[in-house]
């Protein structure tokens, strides 16, 4: 007897759409994630990309549309059920807590740890020590993998912007999510910090099974690591499909560097898109 094979999409969004004000920031957005791939999310500046993901995410909720997630309803849940469900979203600005080391930044992500409560504290010492050496273990785990085991006793605050970014993608390791929403990690970031990056979501991928969604405006990091692309476009998806095609599909480059440029056989692959240059 064949079993039946889990579904390959892991998210859908379906006709999902936002206004403030007049402004219809995303509107009637459809979308599928596969399971265990990476699919690049991008757009000019304004598009609705941070937005969708705030739909996606739970700290936006929709006006029309749905989100399934492994085939679960999950529209209009809040950020921490979502989290519980592991898929996360990350911030085009770190948000580490800056006086915090860099270990115990990752040891207070898991909630509901036994030590958070002083009556947990007080009846169970022995085993709000043993919580905390498993959180230590798995913190320094993830330090390894990533390479930055040499900052762990630092402040989260004077790490570089780039070391912030591998700080949150560890932040997310530390409750291995079905589905990370990474905004623009590699905004701000040198290129010798940048190919660490990649390199860490490649082996999350790869190793450890994850499934990821990435805005950027680093054309060249999308076409290294994404398997499909979806371009947005005033709200709506304006094309879908693999690298090649949409790094040179005349819309998008249209919708980029304007029609003329476009005309003129600019594309986009290999190219940095600076911020503002549409
Ligand atoms: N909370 C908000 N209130 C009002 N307008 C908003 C809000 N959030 C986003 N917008 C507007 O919605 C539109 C889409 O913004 P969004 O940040 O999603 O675009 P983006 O594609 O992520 O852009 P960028 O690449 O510059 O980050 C913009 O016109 C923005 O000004």
């Amino acid at each position: 007897m064949t079993r039946p094979q889990p579904s390959p999409d892991l998210l859908v969004v379906q006709n999902l759409g936002i206004s403030f004000g007049g402004l219809k920031a995303v509107d009637g957005m459809s979308l599928t994630i596969r399971r265990g791939g990476i699919s690049g999310l991008i757009g000019p500046n304004g598009a609705g990309k941070s937005t969708l993901f705030n739909l996606i995410a739970g700290y936006h909720r929709p006006t029309t549309g749905r989100v399934w997630l492994a085939g679960e309803d999950i529209t209009g849940l809040p950020p921490h059920v979502l989290f519980g469900k592991g898929l996360l979203r990350t911030f085009q600005i770190a948000r580490e807590f800056s006086t915090l080391t860099v270990r115990e930044n990752l040891m207070m992500v898991p909630g509901g740890q036994l030590g958070e409560t002083w009556l947990g504290a007080l009846l169970r010492p022995g085993r709000v020590r043993a919580e905390e050496r498993a959180l230590r273990a798995r913190a320094d785990e993830i330090l390894e993998f990533l390479q930055i085991t040499h900052v762990a006793g630092l402040p989260a605050g004077g790490l570089s912007g780039g070391q912030k970014k591998l700080l949150e993608l560890g932040r997310t390791m530390m409750v291995d999510p079905k589905i990370v929403f990474l905004d623009e990690v590699g905004a701000g970031v040198n290129r010798t910090l940048l190919y660490a990056i990649a390199d860490a979501i490649r082996r999350l991928n790869k190793e450890r099974g994850y499934t990821f969604c990435l805005v950027e405006h680093d054309m060249q990091f999308i076409a290294d690591l994404c398997d499909d692309v979806t371009c947005m476009a005033q709200g709506r998806c304006l094309a879908r499909g693999t690298v090649e095609t949409i790094l040179s599909d005349e819309a998008v480059i249209a919708a980029y560097l304007g029609r003329g440029r476009a005309a003129k056989g600019m594309g986009l692959a290999g190219t940095p898109i600076e911020a503002g240059v549409a």
